[in-house]
């Protein structure tokens, strides 16, 4: 081996006079992928439904919730965190070609592909880091397993975008059809907002809005009223916010906001709580869990989003951390 004199001693992990740099991760043997923002943000995303496990701010403070006995080694869907539903909300019987799919779909248990990452320079920020960080998830036909190829046999890819920055997360999925006919689909960004206590919780942005209640025998639809939402039993609805996608939609605790959601092509907003039915799931834990979790979920769930061959569709959320 030549000896080299003037071989340049090694770099220091982070040089002065670089600006410093999202940091991203995979780990779990290659099942999780992290990332964190120079100023302390972080999320971390299972490829297991590219799942949303955890999103913190600089402080290191959690806002989503995550069942202490939520699956996390892929052996089922995650109880907590973003799960992704595709592509079919709930269970559809009446809709022959996703009649036989399980409850929420095939996105949130299959095995997803990393894509890679990009980030970006803060116009804000004094000393040029990056201010953000875009990771990018795949899903298509050839990722499926049989049994979910088989009960949906269409040509579809998915990108699913998480980028994190530091005032907030947003999620925003394109859907293309790959095949040669046309075929329907429903989507869903299932989020379980960690919140203290869900007594002193209101949601604003539902307003006098029409919505269905899953709830009732047979199921219904109402208009709510003008006041806020505050939560004390169960619920179960699918809202149409009489805003649109662009009004924001507000969590609110002891009066003070805490997640602000606004959506892009994603028309309805679930609100889901189980209360103490969630005693009863097996993955869901503690018991009185549901005081510290409200699911609000932007979605585009009522009817269809119909794709002829060739047609991609994008919708998503941008979900603000206001404390
Ligand atoms: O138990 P999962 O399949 O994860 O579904 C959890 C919940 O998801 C949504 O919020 C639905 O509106 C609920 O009806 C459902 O119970």
């Amino acid at each position: 081996m030549v000896d080299r004199p003037k071989k340049p001693s090694a770099l220091n992990p982070v040089s002065p006079g670089l600006a410093p740099q999202a940091q991203v991760n995979i780990t779990h043997a290659n099942s999780r992928v992290s990332a964190v923002l120079p100023t302390g943000e972080s999320v971390e995303i299972l490829l297991y439904g590219a799942t949303i496990v955890s999103w913190k701010d600089a402080t290191g403070k959690e806002k989503l919730f995550l069942s202490q006995k939520a699956a996390l080694d892929g052996s089922k869907a995650v109880r907590g965190g973003i799960p992704l539903v595709f592509p079919v909300f709930g269970k559809a019987p009446d809709h022959a070609a996703t009649a036989t799919l399980p409850q929420h779909g095939f996105a949130r248990t299959s095995r997803w592909e990393f894509l890679g990452k990009s980030t970006s320079e803060g116009s804000g920020t004094t000393d040029g880091g990056d201010s953000s960080v875009k990771l990018d998830f795949g899903l298509s036909q050839s990722n499926l397993d049989e049994a979910s190829k088989e009960a949906w046999p269409y040509a579809f890819g998915l990108i699913y975008s998480v980028t994190l920055g530091r005032e907030g997360l947003m999620t925003s999925v394109v859907v293309r059809n790959e095949g040669e006919s046309a075929w329907e689909f429903q989507v869903l960004m299932h989020t379980y907002f960690r919140i203290n206590d869900i007594s002193k919780v209101s949601v604003s942005g539902l307003e006098t809005s029409s919505y269905i209640d899953k709830l009732t025998t047979p199921i219904s639809t109402n208009t709510s009223p003008s006041s806020t939402l505050s939560i004390s039993s169960k619920i179960d609805r699918v809202y149409t916010p009489a805003g649109g996608p662009s009004a924001p939609v507000v969590i609110a605790e002891a009066g003070k906001p805490k997640f602000s959601i606004t959506r892009d092509n994603l028309n309805e907003v679930v609100v889901w709580n189980p209360w103490t039915d969630g005693a009863s799931m097996a993955d869901f834990a503690p018991a009185d869990g549901y005081r510290n979790m409200i699911c609000v979920e932007a979605g585009a769930v009522k009817g269809w989003q119909k794709l002829e061959a060739g047609e991609t569709w994008e919708g998503g959320q941008i979900v603000t951390d206001v404390v």
